[in-house]
């Protein structure tokens, strides 16, 4: 059976010290609850040591909101995986879809990204997900089968199923829209029948797939039990502490 991921991504919000605040909040609720989930945070660069300091010997794992895809050199502003690694970060969210409206990040940078987190270990959880007009047009399963072939170009499946794929509808987030249970189901069953294609049905029955966008406490249970769903991407509700904890619950009760 899949293990349910919880992430929470902070985005560019807060500081290190209300960011060790939330921390300790969860992991102080978590205690040694015995969970079958797995739960990341994902706070902005400069809060990341201290996240992974809080989160030792915790059930809490640190993850990185985006990182180069080179090991060093001329890259003004930008973090590599070996400068992720020497803090401790386990985990590292690729080609959100902030990253590719606001930054220009490709699909060809995401392909190069999956590989290089692979490589230095890091665990990559990759966003795909389709704006309002593609969704209108019919176009979404068309167009996240041809973000998910170009990021996964090269990559081999004993990689592939260790991936946590992240579908998140770019229309869905941040704006209190979620899609119903049902459409984040429909399309990541087409994200496991289109690994299942590309490699074989037992990478495909491997690979996790997250549901992304205005996941809250009221909803988790909701999209968490679906079938083809196996955890969530969380923005704005990873920063409020109860709505956080009741996802990581909603995520624990399916998991029995
Ligand atoms: O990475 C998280 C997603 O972008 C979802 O954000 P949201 O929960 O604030 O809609």
């Amino acid at each position: 059976m899949r293990k349910q991921v919880i992430a929470g991504n902070w985005k560019m919000n807060g500081t290190i010290a209300s960011g060790s605040i939330l921390i300790e909040a969860f992991t102080s609720f978590l205690g040694d609850k015995d969970l079958d989930c797995e739960i990341v945070v994902c706070p902005p660069f400069t809060a990341l040591e201290r996240a992974v300091s809080l989160t030792k010997n915790t059930q809490v794992s640190v993850g990185a909101q985006n990182m180069d895809y080179h090991d060093a050199g001329a890259f003004t502003g930008e973090v590599s995986p070996l400068m992720l690694m020497e803090i401790g970060v386990s985990y590292v969210i690729i080609g959100h879809s902030e990253r590719r409206e606001y930054y220009g990040e490709t699909d060809a940078m995401v392909n190069e990204k999956i590989k290089s987190a692979f490589f230095h270990s890091l665990q990559p959880i990759v966003c795909v997900g389709e704006s309002l007009e593609q969704r209108e047009a019919n176009e979404t399963i068309s167009f996240i089968h041809g973000q998910l072939k170009r990021a996964l170009q090269d990559i081999p499946a004993d990689q592939v199923e260790k991936l946590i794929i992240a579908y998140e509808p770019i229309w869905a987030i941040g704006t209190g829209k979620t899609a119903t249970a049902d459409q984040a189901e429909e399309v990541c069953k087409s994200i496991r029948e289109y690994i299942a294609e590309l490699y074989t049905p037992n990478v495909a029955d491997l690979v996790r797939i997250q549901y992304g966008g205005s996941v809250k406490a009221n909803n988790a249970r909701e999209i968490l039990s679906e079938p083809n769903i196996d955890g969530a991407l969380v923005g704005g509700a990873s920063l409020i502490v109860d709505e956080f904890n009741e996802i990581i619950m909603a995520a624990q009760d399916v998991s029995k």
